[in-house]
């Protein structure tokens, strides 16, 4: 086993505001540059790569095409900085935690918990879970629990887009600990083959006690990464809630990326 894998993160295993809106900021790291035709010649055209960053609380419409409008919610202090401290440091201590190489998300743990309390989730999670649903009105059954240990710790461009989630999920991620980057990028039209080189990205610092939830088409049309730091990092645990369907609801392939 390399070393690089070895180091992924440890994970638990049981378990319209518009662009240029407060909190966001942005460049283009490449401009549009269009040189008229004259005859015999070509006309050039260089695409932009867009770079938002998102640092405070907002809601943002980040993109809007066939598949519909992919949006964020960020609230940098859903939880109060003594209400993160105290969970951080129970769920660094308490959780079982174990690294998998073979990382396959919404499986593993303690599995989808319906309306009533199941004793197989720690009761801070159940009342995590609890808050996100009575103050966001969020009906989310199960989590995902990362733990970052340090900057070298990372979770590769994916799209939570498993069968089970079914179509257009809300993903819900609570952040803990140090402060990592968030980024995300579009997927390219089908014409690019894949090709992510010039496709709009996004950069969000997840706090603690931050959340971010992603809705709507984000999943679809948007892919995300938590990319490795090489300046140091103390550690981050990330709660991800989403609904898990019972009967997957077959509108979907899976996971595009192994991570
Ligand atoms: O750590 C994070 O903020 C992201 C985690 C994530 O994308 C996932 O678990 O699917
Ligand atoms: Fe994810």
């Amino acid at each position: 086993m390399s070393d690089r894998r070895q180091r992924a993160r440890v994970q638990g295993s049981w378990a319209s505001q518009r662009p240029q809106r407060p909190g966001a900021s942005g460049h283009c790291a490449s401009r549009s540059v269009f040189s008229p035709k004259s005859s015999g010649e070509q006309s050039a055209v260089i695409k932009v790569i867009c770079s938002v960053c998102f640092s405070s609380s907002g809601e943002f419409e980040i993109s809007a095409g066939p598949s519909g409008v992919s949006r964020l919610r960020l609230l940098q202090n859903f939880l109060s900085t003594e209400e993160a401290d105290w969970m951080f440091s129970k769920l660094l201590q308490e959780l079982p935690w174990s690294q998998k190489t073979n990382y396959s998300r919404g499986t593993a743990g303690p599995g989808p918990v319906d309306g009533s309390a199941d004793g197989s989730w720690p009761p801070d999670l159940l009342s995590l879970r609890q808050r996100l649903l009575s103050d966001l009105r969020l009906p989310l059954n199960s989590c995902l629990c990362n733990l970052y240990r340090d900057g070298h710790d990372s979770i590769a461009w994916h799209s939570d887009d498993e069968a089970s989630l079914g179509p257009r999920p809300v993903i819900a991620s609570v952040s803990l600990g140090d402060t990592r980057v968030f980024s995300l990028r579009k997927k390219p039209p089908q014409a690019e083959g894949g090709d992510f080189t010039y496709s709009e990205r996004i950069r969000v610092a997840l706090s603690h006690g931050s959340l971010l939830v992603m809705e709507g088409a984000t999943q679809d049309d948007w892919q995300h990464q938590v990319a490795k730091e090489y300046h140091d990092r103390g550690p981050r645990i990330n709660l991800t809630f989403r609904t898990i369907h019972p009967e997957p609801r077959a509108t979907r392939q899976g996971p595009e990326a192994g991570i």
